[in-house]
C-alpha cells in the first residue's frame, strides 16, 4: 500500500464558502480536531488577507504540533513575509504560494505575459526558500492551462526550491479521466519531477471533486487536499472524509491508503458544522444522518439477514455511535471532567466551572443529556471568551396565538452596563423578538441568514440557531443554543453583534497601540 497524504485546507478554502466566518478560538478548535484526525498537513489560513487570519494561523502553528501547518500567501514579497511571521513558531513552517497558470487568468486578472508569470513564480519561490524548508506551489487554474507551459514553469519552480507541486482544478473544470492523463503527462514529462510531492486540489461545480481526487491519486498524486464535508469556495472542495473512507472500502482495489483515524470522521465533521453552520444533507456520502439508514423492505429484510448486503461501510468505521446516553440530575464534577476529557477537549478551571453549571441547569429541564448536548455547551464556552464588555441578554418575553400579532419585550444590559428595555409587535415570534433586540442595540443591523436546528433527537432536544447579520456594513455570524428554540434564537443574534463589538474593539485596541 503507499500512503497518499492528506492537506486539509477547511480553515482556508473552507473558509471561503459563501457566509462563513470563523473567529480565531473556532479555527482553534477545529485545528485540534484536525490534528487528532490525523491530517498530514493542515492550511491555516491566508496570513496576508487580515489581522485576523494573521493571529490566527499565528495561534494555530504555535498550538499545533503534531501536523505540519501551511499558510498560503500570493506571489508577492509582503505576502511571503506576512506568512513567516505568523508560522516561524511552528513545528515545521510551511507555506503554500500560488500563481495562475491559464490564459485567462494570466491575461485578464494578473496581466502578465507567460514569461513574466514563469519570472515571478520562480523569483517569489526562491525568496520564499530564504525562509521556508517546505514550500508548496500552485499553479492556479492548472486544468485550463496550457500543458507544455505548465511543464515548463513547474521544473523552473523545482529548480528554485519547491517541495510540493500542486495543480488545483480551481474552476471544478475537469473529469476524471482528463485530471489523470494531467497528472500523467506531469510526471512524464517534467524532468525532475521526482525531487517533489504531487498534490491534487479538486473543486467540485461539476460534482466530481472525489472522483477526480482520486483519479489523480491513480496517476502519480501523492496528496490529496480537500475539506472537511466538502465545504469551500461555490460549490467546495474534494469532502476528504469521502476520498479516505473510498479508499479503504476500496482497497480490494486501490493500493492506497491515508494515515487518517477514520473514527474521528464523524467529530471532525460536526465540529466543523456546528462552528461554520454548514450542516450536512442527510444523504450526504459517510457522515448524512441518512447514510446508514434503511427505509424500504427489501433492503431492510436483506440487512437483517446479513448487513453486507446494503451496507459496505459500518457506522463504527466513521465514528458514528449510538449517541451515548451521558450523565443526569445527579452526576458529580468527576464523571463530568472524564467526559470532556474523551471528546479531546481541554478546559481550564474556571472553563469547566461554567460548563458543569450549564450542565447541570440542562438538567433540570431535560432527562437525558448526550454527548451532542455536551458537546454543544462545551464547544460555546471554548469559542466564546473576550474579556470585552458585551451585551447580555437579561430576560425576554414573547406572546404568541394564532389570534394575536406576536409581540416581544426584552431586557439587555449594554456593553456599557445599562439596563434597557423594549416591546415590538412581528410578524412571527422570531421576528418580533428580533425586531426588539435591534431597537436596544445603536448599531445598524440586518438579518441576512437564519437557521434552527435540533442538536440529536427527542421532544426535550436542545436547539441551536445560526444566524448572520450585516452590523455597519460589516458581515458577522452568530450562534446560539438553548432549549427553548427562541431563547436559542435570540441567543444567536446577541452573539453575532458580540462578535461585531469584538471585532471592532480589537481594531481599536490595535490602533491606539501602533500610536
Ligand atoms: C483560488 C483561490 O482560492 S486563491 C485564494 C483566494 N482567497 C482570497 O482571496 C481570500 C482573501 N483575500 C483577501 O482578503 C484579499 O483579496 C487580499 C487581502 C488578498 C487582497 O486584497 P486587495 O489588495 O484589495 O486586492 P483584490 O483582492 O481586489 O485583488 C487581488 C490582487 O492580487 C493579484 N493576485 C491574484 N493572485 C495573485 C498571486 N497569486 N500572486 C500575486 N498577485 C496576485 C490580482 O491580480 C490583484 O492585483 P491588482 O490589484 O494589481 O489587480
Ligand atoms: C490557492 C489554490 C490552490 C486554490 O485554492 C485553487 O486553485 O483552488
Ligand atoms: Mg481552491
Amino acid at each position: 500500500m503507499s500512503q497518499i497524504k492528506i492537506f486539509d485546507t477547511t480553515l482556508r478554502d473552507g473558509e471561503q464558502s459563501p457566509g462563513v466566518n470563523l473567529n480565531k478560538l473556532e479555527k482553534l478548535e477545529i485545528a485540534r480536531q484536525l490534528e487528532r484526525f490525523g491530517v498530514d498537513r493542515m492550511e491555516a489560513g491566508f496570513p496576508a488577507s487580515s489581522k485576523g487570519d494573521f493571529e490566527a494561523v499565528k495561534a494555530i502553528a504555535d498550538t499545533i504540533k503534531n501536523t505540519s501547518v501551511i499558510g498560503l500567501a500570493r506571489t508577492i514579497k509582503s505576502d511571503v513575509d506576512i506568512a513567516w511571521d505568523a508560522l516561524k513558531g511552528a513545528e515545521n513552517p510551511a507555506i503554500h504560494l500560488f500563481l495562475a497558470t491559464s490564459p485567462i487568468h494570466m491575461e485578464y486578472k494578473l496581466k502578465k505575459t507567460p514569461e513574466e508569470v514563469i519570472e515571478t513564480a520562480v523569483s517569489m519561490v526562491s525568496y520564499a526558500k530564504q525562509k521556508f524548508k517546505e514550500i508548496e506551489w500552485s499553479a492556479e487554474d492548472a486544468t485550463r492551462s496550457d500543458w507544455k507551459f505548465l511543464a515548463e514553469i513547474i521544473e523552473k519552480v523545482i529548480d528554485a526550491g519547491a517541495t510540493v507541486i500542486n495543480l488545483p482544478d480551481t474552476v471544478g473544470y475537469t473529469t476524471p479521466v482528463e485530471y489523470g492523463k494531467l497528472f500523467r503527462y506531469i510526471s512524464e514529462n517534467v524532468p525532475n519531477i521526482d525531487q517533489v510531492e504531487l498534490s491534487c486540489h479538486c473543486h467540485n461545480d461539476l460534482g466530481m471533486a472525489v472522483a477526480n481526487s482520486i483519479a489523480a491519486v491513480e496517476n502519480g498524486a501523492t496528496q490529496v487536499e480537500g475539506t472537511i464535508n466538502g465545504i469551500g469556495e461555490r460549490a467546495g472542495n474534494a469532502a476528504l472524509e469521502e476520498v479516505a473512507v473510498a479508499l479503504k472500502i476500496r482497497s480490494d482495489y486501490y493500493p492506497y491508503e491515508t494515515g487518517l483515524k477514520l473514527n474521528e470522521i464523524k467529530r471532525t465533521s460536526d465540529i466543523v458544522a456546528k462552528l461554520t453552520g454548514m450542516y450536512v444533507q442527510a444523504n450526504k456520502a459517510i457522515i448524512g444522518r441518512n447514510a446508514f439508514a434503511h427505509e424500504s423492505g427489501i433492503h431492510q429484510d436483506g440487512v437483517l439477514k446479513n448487513a453486507e448486503t446494503y451496507e459496505i461501510i459500518t457506522p463504527e468505521l466513521v465514528g458514528v455511535t449510538s449517541n451515548t446516553l451521558f450523565l443526569g440530575k445527579h452526576s458529580g464534577r468527576h464523571a463530568f471532567k472524564d467526559k470532556v476529557k474523551e471528546f479531546g477537549v481541554e478546559l481550564s478551571e474556571a472553563e469547566v466551572k461554567e460548563a458543569f453549571d450549564q450542565f447541570k441547569k440542562l438538567t433540570d429541564h431535560k432527562k437525558e443529556v448526550t454527548d451532542d448536548d455536551l458537546y454543544t455547551i462545551v464547544m460555546e464556552i471554548k469559542t466564546d471568551s473576550s474579556s470585552i464588555n458585551k451585551y447580555q441578554l437579561e430576560k425576554f418575553q414573547v406572546q404568541y396565538g394564532t389570534e394575536n400579532v406576536p409581540t416581544a419585550t426584552v431586557v439587555l444590559k449594554t456593553p456599557d452596563g445599562k439596563t434597557v428595555e423594549n416591546s415590538c409587535p412581528g410578524q412571527g415570534s422570531v421576528e418580533a423578538l428580533y425586531k426588539t433586540i435591534d431597537s436596544l442595540i445603536q448599531e445598524n443591523i440586518k438579518l441576512v441568514d437564519y437557521q434552527l436546528n435540533s442538536v440529536g433527537g427527542g421532544k426535550d432536544a436542545l436547539a441551536e440557531s445560526h444566524v448572520q447579520l450585516i452590523v455597519n456594513g460589516e458581515t458577522v455570524n452568530g450562534r446560539g443554543s438553548a432549549q427553548d428554540v427562541l431563547q436559542a434564537s435570540a441567543n444567536a443574534f446577541i452573539n453575532a453583534v458580540n462578535r461585531y463589538m469584538i471585532k471592532i474593539n480589537t481594531a481599536k485596541m490595535k490602533e491606539l497601540v501602533s500610536e
